[in-house]
């Protein structure tokens, strides 16, 4: 039978459909002189505003959007969220990556418990720990001090952490505290890497980090063993208590591994991999790298979005707004892509944690009850900094297909350059590629115009762009530890609202699985391979080929 809410939200639907298809009507050229519907699509929160008036949408369409929101009741579905209620369904677990940053005082509760004294447990741990590293009262087997970290982990164990550690490297509080320290990451199973994060090493002074919320990942595991034997092979078996400590849920298999569980730092179920980075996950790396004062700015700015999200009225919020966009420009004008632009050197790894943290969540075919969602859900997410990607895809963007980007950017730079003679500040000549971008895809260039501009009639063609191409503007006021962890929690929060608005679950990962099944069959015919010569058999034709090329040579 179908429900009162369901027949709501099929209205709802039908409207935005509407909408869409009106939508064709019109061009951004003529709603971007709308003064009245430019100042309406604007939002801003502490630090940040966002200038949504470039996607193709009316007054009215947004409307819609808000409306739709409020029939599949959004807000109750944020509330279930940090209230810990268990809304990943297939796991049977609570969602609250929020809770790692929420202050003392909170209280968040989920199967009876609250989870913030054992939050606050950990970070207290941490605290110590990174600090005793960072000071040399903990040192390594040969007495020195510990100034190199390699972090181990893959997929969100990694891709959050990165981008913490590249956004704030030359952010003047974070960097200094970060002198005479290295960080390097180790993800990809795959000697080169563990060549390329060992290089110039020195086995004595490099503490080893092995992140893994279920410490069974094959690729995570098979780095930690190389780089244990590299500990070993230096300093003896004995070395590994003070070069190696690990981050992960299953302290039990830390203990297997040889890792003694008092240096181990641990998180829990109810925190999603790719939500993971203000964990000790990103904790722990972060805080040897720029000390616990930094990292604790970070978490705070997390949170402060955290309370935006869970507060603020829809039609002001953030993350709502960016959700709603997202599924407007997915779902209803059919959109399969969408671009992440940061005109800032510092988030270029923004796009690459938003990958995982988007399509992991997003990339599902099937509602929460296990129906057919038959319609488009989470798109492609790509990205790379501007003006990089000017000189690399933005041709495709301009001319080619049509990509939603969100372009961010940062008022003050975090290392400004001004160069006498020179018309504007380095940062302004970045900044003024971001402010063109947008009005170069809305706008775009009429046959008319460059008629006007002398242009060869036989050219006139490859010279005219039709515009309408949708984007947002966002501007942070400037990149530090605190902004660093809204931005994160902005973005997730994005995912989140968009997973909700199309019933889905994003908090399991359940597509992840089949490869990681038929790579054990694989490894299992490498060994029989290799060992005893083993025929290679029981794969399609193609595979067969395939390994027998490789077995040979
Ligand atoms: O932290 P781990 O248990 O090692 O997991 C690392 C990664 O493994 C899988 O690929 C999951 O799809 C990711 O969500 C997860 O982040």
């Amino acid at each position: 039978m179908v429900s009162v809410v369901e027949t709501d939200v099929a209205a709802a639907l039908d409207a935005l459909k509407n909408a869409a298809s009106a939508a064709d009507d019109m061009h951004l050229r003529d709603l971007l002189m709308d003064e009245d519907r430019c100042a309406a699509m604007v939002a801003s929160h502490t630090g940040f505003l966002l200038d949504y008036s470039r996607q193709r949408l009316t007054k009215d369409s947004m409307s819609l959007l808000f409306d739709l929101a409020r029939r599949v009741g959004l807000s109750d579905k944020i509330a279930a969220m940090f209230n810990g209620d268990k809304i990943n369904t297939t796991e049977g677990r609570s969602v609250l990556h929020v809770a790692l940053r929420a202050p003392k005082t909170a209280s968040i509760t989920t199967d009876g418990t609250d989870v913030v004294p054992a939050v606050h447990e950990v970070l207290d741990k941490i605290k110590g720990f990174t600090d005793k590293v960072r000071s040399g009262a903990w040192v390594g087997a040969t007495g020195k001090t510990l100034t190199d970290v390699v972090a181990i982990g893959i997929g969100g164990s990694y891709l959050g952490p990165e981008f913490v550690f590249e956004a704030l490297r030359m952010d003047p509080k974070a960097s200094a505290a970060a002198s005479g320290r290295r960080l390097r990451f180790l993800a990809n199973v795959d000697p080169v890497d563990v060549a390329r994060a060992r290089e110039g090493l020195n086995p004595e002074t490099t503490l080893v980090l092995v992140i893994s919320k279920t410490f069974t990942t094959a690729e995570t595991m098979l780095n930690a063993r190389t780089m244990r034997a590299w500990i070993v092979k230096a300093l003896g078996s004995d070395a590994v208590a003070k070069h190696m400590v690990a981050v992960s849920t299953n302290l039990k298999g830390v203990e297997a591994f040889g890792i003694n569980p008092e240096n181990a730092f641990g998180f829990w179920d109810w925190v999603g991999g790719r939500y993971s980075v203000s964990s000790a996950v990103g904790v722990v790396p972060l805080a040897l790298q720029y000390g616990f004062d930094v990292v604790s700015n970070f978490l705070a700015g997390a949170h402060d979005m955290d309370e935006h999200f869970k507060t603020a009225p829809a039609e002001q919020n953030l993350p709502v707004i960016m959700g709603l966009i997202g599924v407007w420009n997915s779902t209803f004008l059919g959109y399969s892509t969408r671009a992440l632009l940061p005109y800032q050197q510092a988030l270029l790894k923004l796009a690459p944690h938003i990958q995982q943290v988007d399509m992991e969540s997003n990339g599902k075919r099937v509602r929460l009850d296990g129906s057919e969602l038959n319609m488009e859900a989470g798109p492609i997410n790509f990205g790379e900094p501007g003006t990089n990607g000017q000189h690399s895809f933005y041709q495709l963007i301009h001319q080619g297909r049509l990509v939603p980007c969100d372009f961010v950017a940062v008022i003050k730079s975090q290392v400004p350059v001004s160069l006498p003679g020179e018309p504007v500040s380095n940062h302004d000549e970045l900044m003024s590629n971001f402010f063109a971008q947008p009005d170069a895809l809305a706008f775009g260039k009429s046959a008319e115009q460059c008629r006007v501009e002398g242009i060869r009639e036989e050219l006139v063609p490859h010279k005219t762009f039709r515009g309408n191409r949708p984007s947002s503007s966002m501007l942070i006021d400037e990149l530090n530890a605190f902004t660093v962890g809204q931005l994160l929690a902005l973005f997730e929060h994005r995912t989140v609202v968009e997973g909700f608005i199309w019933g889905i679950n994003s908090f399991d990962q359940w597509g992840v699985e089949l490869g990681k099944v038929l790579a054990k069959d694989v490894r299992t015919q490498l060994t029989a391979s290799r060992s005893d010569g083993a025929d290679v058999s029981g794969f399609n034709p193609s595979t067969t080929m395939l390994l027998k090329k490789y077995l040979s040579g």
